[in-house]
């Protein structure tokens, strides 16, 4: 994919010259029909496979325009069952012959990923398609079928099905149904991630071809690996995001066994290792004993000292945040084929292969406060909303001499309920006949709101320079806000969802 800039084409059709990209067109729902979005379909003068597709994404209320080439295009009224014979039935015989492929459906969030793959309760999907062709081929034959299902959360990996036995048979649709309906709605992960906190997982199924071998033991000949790549992932961050799994996988790889902890909690246990060792911190994060499974475990896999370890690590650590940006947009989804050979495909291919990694995550709510630390040095994004709130809160919570309904404590949602449009924002008919201090406080008031509302449309609409132009907003910060409205276009439409949206839970105290 080419780097994205506005009103640019972006060919993302023919990577490598091994992948095919497809898009799929969901339709607008009713509030999208709202934001004056336009997606326009042209088809290449080509037919056949060299056909490629342009599609134009026009949105009136932010002016932004995006063009991307694809290699082909199914609209809405094309069912998964065309996508099916189309572009996956013609691979399923060449998964006997041992060539793998990898299925990616890759999104802004609601644009279908799920209901594409998995399916829904009335629409069936391509793994339910893809299984009960394979399971016809393999009937009375010699090869046998299993699968696997994971859950990738940042960079673990969680098995979802059986983390002892990573690959379970699969003999009848019945068992495949029961597997994967339990696998797309375990709450395994989910127990150990806050729920204040936005879950983006991406989710893998794999279809292992088995065969015997001469010794009679099953043997994997080939796979089908589906991916839902969730969120708003931009192609090259894509890239490193599955880079940053890799020791992992490597680990996963070399070690044959899980790997004991995440990259954050090891970082801890090396920082504060470092750190007992120089005397400026006596305490270790885990029993001494422990720290050093934990350092002599990550020696083994990476083959480093602790000096490099840190650094490995620092530069973890340093990783961009994982709020990206998407290079597909809000309305549209789209499934990417891989096939073997391709030096991408193999990544891909590569971090479902170690997937069964499984992790502890007691320190998963730790690492996912990442989620809303800035990296650099001014305070984090949330820091500065809490802060943002907190002005709001004292300017809302003036005792005001108007007819708006008195705020009977100064708890945080009355607040917002007395800044909801509801509330008149300038009062045409001012009382005169007031006492000056009455008609002062009066216009005070609505000057308030005004500036509140004025603050909101402000982040809604303002370029990514102007809101850098903003004390506090940096690089990162109006990154963040543009993310935001790639997802929805007005994110900041009152104090309320400001709150919500990007601090969670931090307001309700
Ligand atoms: N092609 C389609 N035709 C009709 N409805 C669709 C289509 N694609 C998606 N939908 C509907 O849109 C909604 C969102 O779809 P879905 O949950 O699959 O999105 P998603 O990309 O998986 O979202 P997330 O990233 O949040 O998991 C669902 O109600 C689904 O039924």
């Amino acid at each position: 994919m080419t780097p994205s800039s506005r009103n640019q084409m972006k060919s993302c059709s023919n990577l490598s010259g091994k992948v095919r990209v497809i898009a799929r067109i969901r339709g607008f729902r009713d509030h999208e029909l709202a934001s004056k979005s336009v997606i326009q379909v042209c088809k290449s003068s080509g037919s056949g496979p060299s056909e490629k597709v342009t599609l134009s994404f026009d949105d009136q209320t932010s002016s932004r325009k995006n063009e991307y080439e694809v290699d082909h295009c199914y609209h809405q009224n094309e069912d998964t069952a065309l996508i099916f014979s189309m572009e996956i039935k013609p691979h399923i015989s060449k998964v006997f012959d041992g060539e793998s492929s990898t299925f990616i459906a890759f999104g802004a969030r609601g644009t279908g990923k799920t209901y594409t793959i998995q399916g829904s309760k009335e629409n069936v999907g391509l793994g339910m398609m893809v299984m009960d062709e394979i399971l016809k081929m393999v009937e009375g034959g010699k090869h046998a079928v299993a699968v696997s299902i994971y859950e990738v959360f940042q960079d673990h990996v969680y098995d979802i099905l059986d983390s002892k036995n990573p690959e379970v048979p699969v003999k009848s649709m019945l068992e495949f149904q029961n597997l994967y309906c339990m696998g797309s709605t375990s709450n395994k992960p989910k127990q150990k991630i806050a729920p204040e906190l936005p879950r983006r997982s991406h989710k893998a199924l794999m279809i292992h071809i088995l065969a015997c071998d001469k010794g009679g033991n099953p043997k994997c000949v080939g796979k089908m690996n589906f991916v839902d790549l969730a969120d708003t992932i931009h192609a090259v961050t894509l890239a490193s995001r599955l880079k940053s799994i890799k020791p992992s996988m490597t680990a996963k790889k070399q070690t044959n066994s899980s790997v004991p902890l995440s990259a954050n909690k090891a970082d801890s246990v090396v920082a504060a290792r470092s750190a007992a060792k120089k005397g400026t911190n006596s305490r270790l994060p885990m029993s001494g004993k422990k720290t050093n499974a934990v350092l002599k475990e990550r020696r083994n896999i990476f083959g480093d000292t602790d000096a490099e370890q840190a650094n490995g690590f620092k530069k973890q650590a340093n990783k961009p945040s994982n709020l990206v940006k998407s290079d597909i947009p809000n309305g549209d989804s789209a499934v990417v084929k891989e096939e073997k050979g391709s030096s991408d495909g193999a990544l891909y291919s590569d971090v479902i292969d170690v997937a069964s990694a499984i992790v502890p995550c007691d320190n998963i709510v730790k690492e996912d406060n990442n989620l809303l630390v800035n990296e650099g040095q001014s305070p984090p994004l949330s820091v500065r909303l809490k802060e943002l709130s907190m002005n709001l809160q004292s300017l809302c919570s003036t005792p005001l001499p108007t007819s708006t309904p008195q705020v009977a404590n100064t708890e945080i949602g009355n607040i917002i309920d007395a800044v909801e449009p509801k509330t008149p924002i300038v009062t045409h008919k001012m009382d005169f006949s007031n006492c000056p201090s009455g008609t002062f406080s009066k216009r005070s008031s609505g000057m308030k709101q005004s500036l509140v509302q004025d603050y909101l449309e402000f982040l809604n609409t303002a370029s990514k320079e102007d809101l850098k132009g903003i004390w506090g907003i940096g690089e990162k910060r109006a990154s963040y806000i543009c993310e935001l409205r790639e997802e929805s276009p007005q994110p900041f439409k009152n104090v309320k969802r400001m709150m919500k949206k990007v601090a969670g839970e931090l307001f309700s105290n």
